[in-house]
């Protein structure tokens, strides 16, 4: 039996204090190779200051991390070449072209000119930027600079790939394109960890999720493991009549599954606590002899995840 690779990024017991305020406190967070993590948490909720700890541009007040394999504290150095971060657009030169910005740094990062060229012509195309690849990067629009900067961050091959909040500012298709081009990453075995507020964009992306709150982790896992342990599931059921829908709402009500009545459009909603309530609905409903005309079941969102977590609405970035 072959030993599991050694996680791509292990943080145990990370505190960081800025003063008197605790940005992160006994912060743990395990990362496979390869996978995509997210970091999901409100304003100030101390995403940032992880990032920062990862990227080797804070040092922890106290704690260990390893990214790549590496103690970040003892060689900082070989982190940084191994790990990509986003959202510093300070490295573009808008006075250059997209192509001419990508094709340099290539260089810079000690590509050939034909190997430069070729992985400049693929990040232009992934990053749907190849029709504006020779004007001026000063005259993109918002997004395409976003995915100009996201394509710069992937120039270099790197181990493991800081995103911060990938998908905004980018229209639907662009937003789509991106999440697509980030899963594929981790195809070739890049780890990816993005800081998020918006939580279609960690549900959608992410492997697992990490909740940050006042620089405390409240929860980690899978977006669905999250969702099954906090939110709930609800089947609605939607009838032909009023009669119907009266009796229906008896009928549920008489099996103690507290349904919320929508009268006039004749749907009952219960929510289902336990997996059998969803049978318990339909023995209910076929007892009392009354066919539903729909029946449909919603998954919770990370919404309801966060807000049971944490006691907080999510917050938008200003
Ligand atoms: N350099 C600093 N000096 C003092 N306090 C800081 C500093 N950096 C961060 N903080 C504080 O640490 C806490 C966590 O901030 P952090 O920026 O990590 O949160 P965040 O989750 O990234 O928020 P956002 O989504 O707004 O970027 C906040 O209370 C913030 O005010």
């Amino acid at each position: 039996m072959t030993a599991p690779a050694a996680p791509s990024i292990e943080v145990r017991g990370v505190t960081k204090r800025f003063g008197r305020v605790t940005a992160l406190d006994d912060v743990d967070l395990t990362v496979p190779k390869g996978a995509v993590h997210g970091l999901l948490g409100h304003n100030g909720a101390g995403k940032s200051t992880l990032v920062g700890i990862l990227a080797t541009l804070l040092r922890p007040t106290g704690g260990s991390v390893r990214v790549a394999g590496l103690d970040v504290l003892e060689r900082p150095a070989q982190v940084r070449r191994r790990i990509a971060v986003t959202g510093q657009q300070t490295t573009l030169d808008l006075t250059m072209s997209g192509r001419d910005n990508l094709y340099m740094t290539a260089r810079l990062l000690g590509a050939g000119r034909r190997a430069a060229r070729a992985r400049t012509g693929r990040l232009l195309e992934a990053f749907e930027l190849t029709a504006a690849a020779d004007r001026p990067a000063r005259a993109y629009s918002g997004g395409m600079r976003r995915r100009l900067d996201l394509a710069m961050t992937l120039v270099r091959r790197s181990e493991v790939v800081f995103l911060d909040e990938p998908g905004t500012g980018l229209d639907p298709a662009s937003r789509l394109a991106t999440w697509d081009m980030v899963r594929r990453l981790t195809a070739t075995g890049t780890t990816v960890v993005l800081t998020t507020q918006h939580l279609e964009e960690a549900d959608r992306l992410a492997d697992a999720v990490t909740v940050l709150a006042d620089g405390r982790v409240v929860a980690t896992g899978s977006p669905e493991e999250l969702k099954r342990r906090i939110g709930r599931r609800s089947a609605t059921v939607h009838l032909a009549t009023a009669a119907d829908t009266l009796t229906a709402d008896h009928a549920l009500a008489g099996a103690g599954l507290h349904p919320e009545c929508d009268h006039p459009r004749r749907a009952l909603t219960v929510t289902l606590n336990r997996d059998r309530d969803l049978t318990a609905v339909v023995r209910a409903l076929d007892a009392a002899a009354i066919e539903p005309t729909r029946l449909t079941l919603a998954e919770p969102g990370l919404d309801q995840v966060y807000l049971a977590l944490t006691g907080h609405r999510r917050t938008e970035a200003p």
